[in-house]
């Protein structure tokens, strides 16, 4: 275990996971996309086992198998947070103790998806799902709040009630893609008696999140452009607006490149991305993802010249 107290604040990107062409893990790929991003100054840590590394096509064991790695390559240098993500709440706790054990510093908790049928009305069946991760661990939880239209968001009077019941929440990562509901749950959490911090992933309009008091951002975007990430957080929290717009205007191309429609191949766009920029030799997916269109490529590499992006400068672009 890590003897830092993980505080989640600040630019937390969440990595990707290369594969083989035969869908095995490209373990030396994947090791050398970590230190890529952790060569970024000014990152709060790292999430591992999120959507970005396609957590839904691995199984257990190569989760674990992802903590572990992890750990050898960041070291205590940078924080680990490891996505719980699972339909059992008991296999739940099992990774965050799992989590806790290989040293990891955090968990992004996920809502599992069968509770898309109704879980909102049993607020009841997510407190036990909670109950089940923390106790099997003490570790800092960011409790992943999906959009609204995923049926899996938690309403705002639950929400506020996990955060009270369950004191190793410490932030949400919102989604909750409504700017009117977004505002009101960063004062609402921030009024608490014991704060909680929000993590915007409105990674397609960062600049406007950020602007309403979010306290840092957890995106899979942060895979490319950790650097731009930095800069514009950190150019939002000085209260320097210009500097932030421009920054944002030059993270824009890449939004339509990762974020246009259809989301779900937003990560999937990342891995092109970074083969296009010289980071990794290879983009393969595990279906249903399917590799984009010679059309979609072309258009992420147009992007990336858009936003001036070259394998010389990704992920040192913002210096
Ligand atoms: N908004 C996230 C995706 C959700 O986990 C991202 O930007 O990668």
């Amino acid at each position: 275990m890590s003897d830092r107290k993980f505080e989640p604040k600040g630019v937390i990107p969440a990595c990707l996971m290369p594969f083989n062409a035969d869908m095995s893990i490209n373990e030396p790929a994947y090791r050398a996309h970590l230190k890529d991003i952790a060569s970024v100054t000014g990152i709060a840590g790292i999430t591992i086992n999120g959507h970005a590394a396609e957590v839904h096509a691995l199984t257990i064991e190569e989760q674990k198998r992802a903590v572990v790695v992890t750990k050898e390559v960041l070291q205590s240098d940078v924080a680990t947070i490891v996505g719980i993500c699972t339909e059992s709440s008991l296999e739940a706790g099992r990774l965050a103790a799992y989590a806790q054990k290989e040293g990891a510093d955090g968990l992004l908790v996920f809502p599992p998806a069968f509770m898309s049928l109704g879980g909102h009305l049993r607020p009841e069946m997510t407190q036990e799902h909670l109950r089940h991760i923390t106790e099997a661990s003490d570790l800092p939880i960011i409790l992943f709040q999906f959009p609204l239209a995923s049926q899996l968001s938690y309403p705002l009077d639950t929400l506020l009630e996990l955060c009270r019941r369950f004191p190793t929440i410490r932030a949400i990562k919102d989604q909750i893609g409504d700017g009117n509901r977004h505002e009101r749950q960063i004062r609402e959490l921030h009024a608490l008696d014991r704060p909680v911090y929000t993590l915007t992933t409105h990674s397609a309009w960062l600049l406007g999140s950020l602007a309403m008091g979010c306290d840092g951002l957890l995106s899979g975007a942060g895979s490319v452009i950790a650097d731009l990430q930095v800069a514009l957080f950190n150019a939002v929290q000085a209260g320097d607006l210009n500097a932030a717009r421009a920054i944002n205007d030059r993270i824009y191309p890449t939004v339509r490149a990762f974020y246009d429609d259809p989301l779900l191949d937003m990560h999937n766009r990342m891995k092109e991305a970074l083969v296009l920029l010289g980071r990794m030799d290879e983009a393969h997916v595990r279906p249903p993802l399917m590799k984009p269109s010679a059309a979609e490529i072309e258009k992420i590499g147009r992007m990336m010249q858009l936003a001036g992006l070259t394998s010389e400068n990704v992920y040192r672009y913002a210096a």
